[in-house]
């Protein structure tokens, strides 16, 4: 079910090396929210304290809130671990468990978080979240085979339904098309658009057409100069951010005055 993300006055770091900073925004259940802004502006970092990886890199550290329906997923006793199920990740180059086969790559998360289900009824979920990323067609009949086989387009297809089949709430995609060619880049675009009614999605892009094609809503990041941290610069309705933002310095980065 899609849930909501509410975050206020985060800051996230590498050490001592302040990467973003005093963040707050909400992220609307059911929709799409995209992240844009120049390289090094923190959009990656960011995403990746909505679901607690950003503290899986060595000096990671993040002060601030995150709610995800009011449940404060960085309070005490959360199992970061779970926060990473229920929020589900899908990355930049398609990574599929690569001497796993297709089948088993839908079925391992589910195995995972204690699966213990008969044979018909993961055969079930697999081919429900092949269908759901548009895949099954496609690879029906050698479900049997790696999925490192298959296409890099077929594998993110493949990396969503396994990201599915654990049933999350949210799905954070870091720029999960800049490895595709353009069908590919459109197949992925379709199912986005799909999944939004079951999930809260949120996607990095550097590619503004994808922003404005994909998202509902958008938010631009950019920092005051280089070393000085990331910071939210206006996030609204993906229409108004490209036809009329509210501050120039969004207007100059969409229209490519720089970045
Ligand atoms: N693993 C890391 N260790 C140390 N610093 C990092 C690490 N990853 C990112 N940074 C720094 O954090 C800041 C934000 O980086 P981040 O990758 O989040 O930006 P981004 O907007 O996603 O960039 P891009 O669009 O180029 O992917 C940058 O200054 C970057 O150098």
């Amino acid at each position: 079910m899609a849930k909501r993300i509410d975050v206020s006055g985060l800051t996230a770091y590498y050490g001592a090396h302040k990467a973003i900073e005093d963040i707050s925004m909400h992220v609307e259940p059911g929709a799409v929210t995209a992240f844009i802004g120049p390289s090094g502006c923190g959009k990656s970092t960011f995403l990746r304290t909505l679901n607690r990886m950003h503290e899986v890199t060595p000096g990671g550290r993040v002060e601030g809130k995150v709610l995800l329906d009011n449940e404060d997923l960085y309070g005490p006793g959360v199992d970061p671990v779970s926060v990473r199920r229920t929020i589900g990740m899908v990355f930049q180059r398609p990574n599929p468990f690569p001497t796993m086969s297709i089948y088993d790559n839908v079925a391992a998360g589910i195995r995972l978080n204690g699966g213990g289900r008969r044979k018909s009824e993961m055969d079930d979920l697999v081919e429900r979240n092949l269908r759901g990323a548009n895949l099954w067609n496609e690879v029906k009949d050698r479900l049997a085979r790696p999925g490192s086989g298959l296409s890099g387009g077929q594998q993110q297809r493949l990396c969503i339904a396994r990201a599915t089949a654990v049933a999350p709430d949210v799905l954070l995609m870091d720029e999960p098309c800049s490895a595709l060619d353009p069908v590919s880049t459109l197949a992925i675009e379709d199912l986005i658009d799909q999944l939004k009614s079951e999930y809260t999605i949120v996607i990095v892009t550097h590619n503004m057409q994808q922003a404005a094609r994909v998202s509902d809503r958008t938010a631009f990041f950019n920092l005051a100069a280089i070393g000085q941290p990331g910071k939210l610069i206006e996030i609204d309705d993906t229409e108004r951010i490209f036809s009329n933002p509210s501050v120039q310095a969004t207007e100059d980065y969409i229209s490519g005055r720089f970045g």
